[in-house]
C-alpha cells in the first residue's frame, strides 16, 4: 500500500503525521511511502532523515493526495486539503467532526473513508490516540494559564505559587481525564491551589488516591462550579464526551461573578468548548477577553511543543497505521474492535453514533460499512 503524509497547513501546526522511523517501519512490511517535502521540518525532521530511511519525497501536497492510498496526518484536514481527498482512499487522523458540520459535510462529499484517532478506544474504556496529546495538551494548560493570568496579557496579575507570605492562585480543572490530571499535576507543581471536578466518581478517587492532599477533588455539577467560579483565579475545562460535542459548564452570565482577568483556558475547544463563551483561536493569536475575563482556546496546543507531539504521537498511532496498512481498512476495523469505533464516515455517511447524533444525521452502522 502507498502510505503518504502531506505537510500540515493549519496555522502555527508545526506537528507531522509520520515519523522517519515509522516511516521505515512501514517500508520494512512492504509499503511505500511519500512524504511532503518538508513535511517533518517543523518537529525537527528533514526530507534527508526520511530519505535516510527509504522514503519518498513529494514536491507538493497534489501529488501525496493523488498517489496514496492511506493518507498519516494530524489535524483535521483543511479546506484545501478535504477537496483533494477521494473515494476509495482512507483518511487517518484527528478529525473532531461533532462541532464541524462544515468538515463533516466535504469529508462526506469526498467519498473517503475517514478514520478519527480522537474515537480510536482501548480495552480500559480510554482513548489511546488522543491520550498522549491529552497529556500535552494537559501539561501545557497552567503554563499558558499562568502566561495570560500576567498583567500584560490581559491577566489579573497573578502568579500561580504566590510567594511566601502571599497565598497562590486557585485553579479549578473541570474534567479529571487525561487532561486534568496531567493539568492538575503540573499546576501542584507550580504551588497552585488546584481543585480538580468530575462526574465519575472512581476517577475522583483514583485522583485522590496519587496526588495524596496536594489537592481537593469536587463532584462537578452546576452548583459546584457556580461556588468555584467567584474566587478561582484560573479555570482548565478539560471535559470530554467520546465524539459528543462538549457540554456548555459555564455560561456568559457567569463570567460577571468571576475576578476580573481571571483566565479560562478551555482546552475542549476542539469538541467545540466547555464555556459558552470560547470560541477557537490560534498559537498565532491565542486569547482574547469577554466580560473582563481572559480566554485562552487553542485547539492544537500540543502543535506549541511539535517535536514532543509528534513523538508521541507517533508512538500510539503507528500499530493502528500498520494494521490498516497490512490489512486493509476493512480487515483491520473487522478485527480489531477499538479501531472499528475510529471510523467516523464512510461512503459518503457518518458512520459513528455520537458524531451522528451531535450532527443531527443519520447514522451507517459500522457494521454495515464492513459488511459492503
Ligand atoms: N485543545 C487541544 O489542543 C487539545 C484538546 N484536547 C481535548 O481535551 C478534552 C479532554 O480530553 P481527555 O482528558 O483526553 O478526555 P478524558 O476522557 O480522559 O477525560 C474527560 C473527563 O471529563 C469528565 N467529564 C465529562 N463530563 C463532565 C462534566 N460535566 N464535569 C466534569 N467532568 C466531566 C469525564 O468523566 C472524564 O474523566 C477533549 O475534548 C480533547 O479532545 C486534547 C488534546 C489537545
Ligand atoms: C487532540 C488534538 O486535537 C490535537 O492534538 O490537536
Ligand atoms: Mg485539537
Amino acid at each position: 500500500m502507498r502510505i503518504g503524509c502531506p505537510k500540515e497547513i493549519k496555522p502555527q501546526e508545526f506537528r507531522v503525521g509520520l515519523t522517519p522511523h515509522a516511516a521505515r517501519e512501514a517500508m520494512s512490511r512492504g509499503h511505500e511511502v511519500v512524504v511532503e517535502a518538508g513535511a517533518g521540518l517543523g518537529a525537527g525532521f528533514s526530507d534527508a532523515d526520511y530519505v535516510a530511511h527509504g522514503a519518498r519525497i513529494a514536491d507538493t501536497a497534489e501529488e501525496v493526495f493523488a498517489t496514496a492510498d492511506l493518507i498519516v496526518k494530524v489535524k483535521e484536514p483543511q479546506a484545501a486539503e478535504r477537496k483533494r481527498l477521494r473515494e476509495g482512499q482512507v483518511l487517518f487522523t484527528y478529525l473532531h467532526l461533532a462541532p464541524d458540520p462544515e468538515q463533516a459535510k466535504d469529508l462526506m462529499e469526498s467519498g473517503a473513508t475517514c478514520v478519527a484517532y480522537e474515537t480510536v478506544t482501548d480495552a480500559r474504556g480510554g482513548l489511546p490516540l488522543l491520550a498522549p496529546m491529552s497529556e500535552v495538551a494537559g501539561r501545557l494548560a497552567p503554563q499558558v494559564g499562568a502566561w495570560t493570568l500576567q498583567k500584560a496579557n490581559g491577566g489579573r496579575g497573578v502568579l500561580l505559587g504566590g510567594v511566601p507570605g502571599v497565598r497562590p492562585a486557585r485553579v479549578v480543572i473541570i474534567g479529571g481525564g487525561v487532561v486534568g490530571t496531567a493539568a492538575a499535576r503540573v499546576a501542584v507543581g507550580m504551588g497552585a491551589n488546584v481543585t480538580v471536578l468530575d462526574r465519575s466518581l472512581p476517577r475522583l478517587s483514583y485522583l485522590d488516591d496519587i496526588f495524596m492532599g496536594k489537592l481537593t477533588t469536587q463532584f462537578s455539577s452546576e452548583g459546584a462550579i457556580a461556588e468555584l467560579l467567584p474566587t478561582a483565579d484560573l479555570v482548565i475545562g478539560a471535559v470530554l464526551i467520546p465524539g459528543a460535542a462538549a457540554p456548555k459548564l459555564v455560561s456568559r452570565a457567569q463570567l460577571g461573578q468571576m475576578l476580573p482577568g481571571a483566565a479560562l483556558v478551555d482546552v475542549a475547544i476542539d469538541q467545540g468548548g466547555c464555556f459558552e463563551t470560547s470560541r477557537a483561536t490560534t498559537h498565532q493569536d491565542p486569547i482574547y477577553e469577554v466580560d473582563g475575563i481572559m480566554h485562552y482556546c487553542v485547539a492544537n496546543m500540543p502543535g506549541a511543543v511539535a517535536r514532543t507531539s509528534t513523538q508521541a504521537l507517533g508512538n500510539a498511532t503507528l500499530p493502528f497505521l500498520l494494521a490498516l496498512a497490512d490489512k486493509g481498512w476493512k480487515r483491520a476495523l473487522a478485527e480489531d474492535a477499538h479501531l472499528k469505533n475510529g471510523l467516523n464516515v464512510h461512503a459518503g455517511r457518518i458512520a459513528h453514533p455520537a458524531v451522528a447524533e451531535a450532527l443531527g444525521l443519520p447514522l451507517l452502522q459500522p457494521e454495515t460499512a464492513l459488511a459492503a
